[in-house]
């Protein structure tokens, strides 16, 4: 695992764009596994910005987004289809057939995982997943105890997970129970991941991630198991981070652990 602290969201969002606009100029029919929340609404401004200004272009690129939540219609202002939408799609010039996400509104949502799941095998697998964390550890919606085998399947939230998105619905009721999420194990199948995490509420999914043991409590630490796993943290997420003199290689752009 490749651990990279910027001095602050900025630099950690830019430091992630080019590693994006990489990928995508090496390989503009890259297929990009896509994250919603917080943490990547700077990251999706930050590329939008370089399709308007440098002509980044996403126009052969494949996407296939993390999670979505169940019972929503792509329409609702809370699914992240309106996220993405509204974040990302909008403003650059990806194909937007080419641009899926789980069918939170199936009938059937186990069958609509097990179709998602053969989608991106279709498209080749994954070449750079993105990721955020969540304060309990989970990527995706893959909570504490996820399998680390699993694949893409219905989920449970939990009701730490309820209450963090809580802010984006009318009420903690009104918050989705269920979630179609890719499985850890669909996540550990891409090329290369980038996992972001930005500010203290961070510091201890972090430290579990990156230096704790390797268990289904913390999901996020099965990334330990990934050949190619880029963690970039601003100073703030990474503030709880013990192994210092590892971290503590000083490159210009920030601490870098240079190897992983
Ligand atoms: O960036 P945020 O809003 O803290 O969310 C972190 C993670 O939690 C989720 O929003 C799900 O709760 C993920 O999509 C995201 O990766």
């Amino acid at each position: 695992m490749k651990v990279l602290i910027l001095p602050d969201e900025q630099a950690a969002m830019q430091r992630a764009a080019d590693i994006v606009a990489r990928t995508v100029t090496a390989t503009p029919d890259a297929v990009l596994g896509l994250a919603t929340g917080g943490t990547m609404l700077p990251l999706y401004e930050a590329l939008a910005q370089r399709h308007r200004e440098d002509g980044l272009s996403f126009a052969k690129t494949t996407s296939f987004n993390l999670d979505e939540y169940i019972g929503l219609a792509p329409d609702h202002p809370c699914s992240y289809h309106s996220y993405m939408q509204e974040a990302f799609f909008r403003h650059v010039d990806i194909d937007p057939a080419r641009a899926h996400l789980p069918k939170g509104d199936a009938p059937d949502p186990q069958a609509a995982s097990l179709e998602y799941e053969a989608l991106i095998a279709a498209a080749g697998g994954i070449d750079l997943q993105l990721l955020g964390i969540g304060q309990n550890g989970h990527i995706g919606f893959n909570e504490p105890t996820a399998s680390l085998g699993s694949r893409t399947r219905v989920k449970t939230l939990t009701t730490s997970t309820r209450r963090a998105n809580q802010r984006y619905f009318a009420s903690f009721e009104d918050t989705p129970r269920y979630a179609i999420t890719m499985g850890v194990a669909t996540i550990l199948a891409s090329r290369a991941c980038v996992l972001l995490a930005t500010g203290e509420a961070k510091a201890d999914a972090v430290l579990r991630m990156v230096e704790g043991p390797l268990s289904a409590a913390c999901p996020a630490s099965a990334l330990q198991l990934h050949a190619s796993a880029t963690v970039i943290l601003d100073e703030a997420a990474a503030g709880a981070l013990t192994f210092t003199d590892y971290y503590e290689n000083v490159h210009p752009g920030g601490r870098d652990s240079a190897f992983d």
